[in-house]
């Protein structure tokens, strides 16, 4: 992107995409590295990272409303993103860039022979695709693919790269190929963190600003529901998220205790380490005593089956319930928001094992400045021996 003189071209744009059945939380994830893979490419060419649209999650089970091609702007802040990193919307990109043609894919992939233990090195190379591809060919010779929904979007060029490291790995290739103004890596949750829980990471994290109208709906919530307002909650929050620096500690978090519990896929497994409603009940008890609260806000994924035996176990239990015009305004992903932003300012926070919605409920509350002891917590499962505690992964500024 750059001439003899090294004045600046337009921009290049670096698109990605993740494994179909990877859910919300895990995909804000996989953004994080993405965007320092960005940050890497942006100190030598004029990159833009475009947003992949969302869409068809697995876990967006409610019925009768479109959930594809959703704009990050129904759940994030766009212009706290744009503080970070330079991002624009797929449909952005698609104006910008005067067609439907994203000029070469790379299929990211392991290595077939895998990696031989105890001698980790970073690498990465062209590689004949060890999966059948998920692309394939029009009449016209171009490549047709998901592409989220946009059926019209074709890729010029498909291709593989086996990949071992962290997402600057692929900082070289990009760099180097003069050529493709538009460039994706398909598979980008096969990169991982340049360095997870650091500066680079936290800052990216930071600027994930839920979307305005989320954050006012579940503030409308507490306040109503909950007795809970920044003011007496002392969790204040920046609009400018590069301003907001809370003292660890300083967040007192609404009077009532914020509960995650995950289900669906993670007891058809019958994993260990996440309990039955009863044991989990019981523990929601005792933390109630122990915490001298009265009101318990429960975020659940669980079945209608699960939720009237819940209601009969807890009764007092306070859940956000979307009237139709509610779910069809924020649809799955913001109520998801919604409850995570909730949980996010409870005086006390419990969640569930290894769950990505309960790590991310835990980082908003590192950001809004709770002492980790009432945010690093989760259930156990009634057989665990050994129920480790989540890691406190403290905010770098
Ligand atoms: C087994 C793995 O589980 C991983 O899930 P995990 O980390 O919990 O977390 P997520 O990646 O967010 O996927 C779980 C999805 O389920 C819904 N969900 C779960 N809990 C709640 C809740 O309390 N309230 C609301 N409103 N919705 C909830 C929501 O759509 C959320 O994005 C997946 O990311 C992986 O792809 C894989 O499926």
């Amino acid at each position: 992107g750059k001439t003899s003189e090294g004045l600046l071209l337009e921009a290049l744009y670096l698109l990605y995409d993740v494994n179909p059945p990877e859910g919300f939380n895990l995909r804000r994830d996989v953004y994080i590295r993405i965007a320092s893979l960005l940050k890497t490419l942006l100190k030598s060419e004029n990159w833009v990272l475009v947003l992949p649209p969302w869409g068809r999650l697995y876990h967006w089970q409610s019925p009768d409303i479109l959930q594809v091609r959703l704009p990050w702007s129904e759940f994030f802040d766009l212009p706290s993103l744009n503080r970070n990193i330079p991002v624009i919307e797929y449909e952005q990109f698609l104006a910008e860039s005067g067609g439907p043609f994203i000029e070469q894919i790379y299929v990211l992939q392991g290595y077939a022979e895998g990696w031989k233990e105890g001698t980790w090195e970073e690498k990465i190379d062209e590689r004949p695709c060890i999966d059948q591809l998920m692309y394939s060919k029009d009449k016209h010779e171009y490549y047709r693919g998901w592409f989220w929904g946009y059926e019209e979007t074709r890729g010029l060029n498909v291709s593989c790269l086996s990949v071992q490291g962290s997402a600057s790995v692929v900082a070289p290739i990009l760099l180097k190929n003069t050529s493709a103004q538009s460039v994706m890596l398909d598979r980008a949750e096969n990169l991982l963190h340049d360095h997870y829980g650091g500066r680079d990471y936290w800052n990216t994290r930071r600027s994930m600003v839920f979307a305005k109208h989320l954050r006012v709906a579940g503030d409308e919530f507490r306040n109503k529901y909950l007795q809970s307002t920044d003011e007496a909650d002392r969790t204040h929050y920046n609009e400018d998220w590069t301003q907001m620096k809370v003292k660890m500690g300083t967040a007192l978090g609404g009077p009532y205790l914020g509960v995650h519990l995950r289900r669906k896929d993670f007891i058809w497994g019958h994993r260990e380490d996440v309990p039955s409603l009863q044991g989990a009940v019981k523990k929601i008890r005792s933390l109630l005593e122990m915490l001298k609260l009265e009101r318990v806000f429960v975020a659940t994924d669980a079945v209608e089956e699960e939720v009237e035996l819940l209601k009969k176990l807890l009764p007092e239990m306070v859940r956000f319930e979307p009237s139709w015009e509610e779910l069809e305004l924020y649809k799955d992903g913001g109520l998801a928001v919604i409850d995570q932003w909730i949980c996010a300012h409870a005086r006390y926070f419990i969640g569930t094992s290894v769950s990505t919605f309960s790590f991310r409920i835990h980082e908003e509350r590192e950001i809004l400045g709770f002492d980790p002891k009432t945010t690093y917590n989760r259930f156990c499962g009634e057989k665990e021996k050994n129920c480790e505690q989540p890691t406190h992964w403290k905010i770098v500024y």
